[in-house]
């Protein structure tokens, strides 16, 4: 099985180049106001112009008003919508593109127990290393032991980087990692040799699956 790999928080066409050349999946762009990497829609319908068929464009959000959602869907086109906020399942549903629904690990109060029946229409779910309420992106990871099954392909994320992505794919084996501050020289500036090393771990770790 091939982990599959989304990068987030681009905000340079030249990063989402080399995100393609190193073969990833998906490409998040982040419109979460308050974000250090988040997009006005006219940059994020530039760098999405960056984004060949067969990669993914997702769209992140936190508790954005619905307009805004649609704005962004309207221009954009994304693959996948990403919800990392209080958003409702119809709220998440109502825009007709496939969505991710994070949920937070975090804190002493994951919000996993309710999830598989909050998000029926979930198209997969990101377990992120945050506390329920907070914004991620700032790299906090959790307990890779205590994985829940939710019945959708898991996206991990939270805290990884080209250093400890390999033993969290050989723990938790999910779906697909998901990355932002582990592959940045600073907020929104991804560093080519840290996006090389993450994929190259992740394949590493790929290779060593049990058959
Ligand atoms: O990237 C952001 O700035 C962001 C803002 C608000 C919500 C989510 C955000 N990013 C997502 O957070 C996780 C983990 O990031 P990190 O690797 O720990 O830095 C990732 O899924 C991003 O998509």
């Amino acid at each position: 099985m091939r982990t599959r790999i989304k990068f987030c928080g681009l905000t340079r066409p030249g990063d989402v180049r080399l995100a393609v050349e190193l073969g990833v999946d998906a490409i998040g762009l982040v419109f979460a106001a308050g974000s250090p990497r988040c997009l006005t829609p006219d940059q994020g319908a530039s760098l999405r112009s960056a984004v060949p068929p067969l990669v993914d464009a997702v769209a992140l959000f936190m508790d954005n008003p619905g307009s805004e959602v649609e704005a962004v869907v309207r221009r954009l086109k994304p693959d996948l919508l990403q919800f990392h906020g209080s958003e409702s399942e119809a709220f998440c549903r109502s825009f007709g593109v496939p969505f991710i629904k994070t949920v937070a690990m975090g804190g002493g109060a994951s919000d996993a127990a309710t999830a598989r029946k909050r998000y029926p229409s979930a198209s997969a779910f990101l377990l992120d290393g945050h506390a329920p309420g907070q914004p991620g992106g700032r790299g906090e990871r959790f307990d890779w032991t205590q994985v829940p099954s939710l019945g959708r392909p898991l996206f991990l994320a939270g805290g990884l980087a080209p250093a400890n992505v390999a033993e969290a794919v050989r723990i938790v084996r999910p779906y697909a990692v998901d990355v932002s501050s582990g592959i940045e020289g600073a907020p929104g500036l991804k560093d080519g040799g840290r996006m090389q090393s993450f994929v190259d771990e992740v394949r590493r770790a790929d290779r060593s699956a049990p058959e």
